[in-house]
């Protein structure tokens, strides 16, 4: 089971570059393993290029290395942070992706103009609060993970897979690891479309009914979009 979720996440690492949303040794991808408790993330500071499936860390909810050589990614706080806080997903991603980081730097939600952003997220995308000083000089990570976690109190994680960090950048996330990368490259997209739709018309509206349209035909309960599952 383990060995097949340390494949997932090395692969789920590989397709942040494979997509664009990293350069050098930026970002990370972890998923977890919900029936040992056991996540496998990224190692901190390890080159995509030689980066091998061995070198996945294992760590415990607590944080703890119980497997790997190598240290896991510096933020592996803010992703146990986030198994613990959202039981329904799997995978988490982080990146420094270039528009959906513009946006975390301007400091303002992500907000739903288009059926594309309606696809996969029902509400806007929410930039957190700016982080106290106690909280930087804290235990910054976790404390990353905690600002996230305040910023959704009232929303469903599932329905929203994604948060812009202000002055940082989007963390996203998903059933599997795989999902997770799928819905941090949207919100790359969705954000550098929203950059030039106001760029071109910054009054520009959104129909309401083409938001729960366009959700619930992908998550709605009577979800028609695709195959049937088998
Ligand atoms: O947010 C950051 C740095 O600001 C991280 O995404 C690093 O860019 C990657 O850190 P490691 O996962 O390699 O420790």
């Amino acid at each position: 089971m383990l060995e097949d979720l340390k494949q997932k996440v090395f692969q789920a690492n590989l397709d942040l570059v494979k997509h664009g949303l990293v350069i050098f040794t930026w970002g990370n991808v972890s998923g977890i393993d919900r029936e040992s408790g056991l996540v496998v993330i990224k190692p901190s500071g390890v080159d995509y290029d030689t980066m091998k499936v061995s070198d996945m860390v294992v760590v415990d909810l607590d944080g703890n290395v119980v497997e790997g050589d190598l240290r896991p990614s510096s933020d592996t706080p803010t992703h146990l942070a986030l198994y613990k806080a959202f039981p329904e997903i799997g995978g988490v991603v982080h990146t420094h992706s270039t528009y959906a980081t513009a946006w975390a730097q301007a400091g303002i939600d992500l907000p739903n103009i288009g059926t594309t952003h309606a696809d996969y997220f029902h509400q806007a995308i929410p930039c957190t609060a700016d982080m106290t000083e106690a909280e930087v000089k804290g235990e910054y990570e976790l404390e990353t993970g905690n600002v996230i976690i305040e910023r959704f109190k009232g929303m469903n994680p599932v329905h929203t897979p994604g948060v812009l960090v202000k002055n940082h950048g989007p963390f996203a996330w998903g059933k599997d690891p795989h999902d997770a990368v799928h819905n941090a490259v949207v919100m790359e997209q969705v954000a550098k479309m929203a950059s030039i739709a106001y760029s071109v018309n910054p009054n520009l509206t959104m129909n309401p009914l083409l938001i729960e349209k366009h959700f619930n035909r992908k998550h709605g309960p009577n979800a028609y979009y695709g195959q049937k599952k088998a």
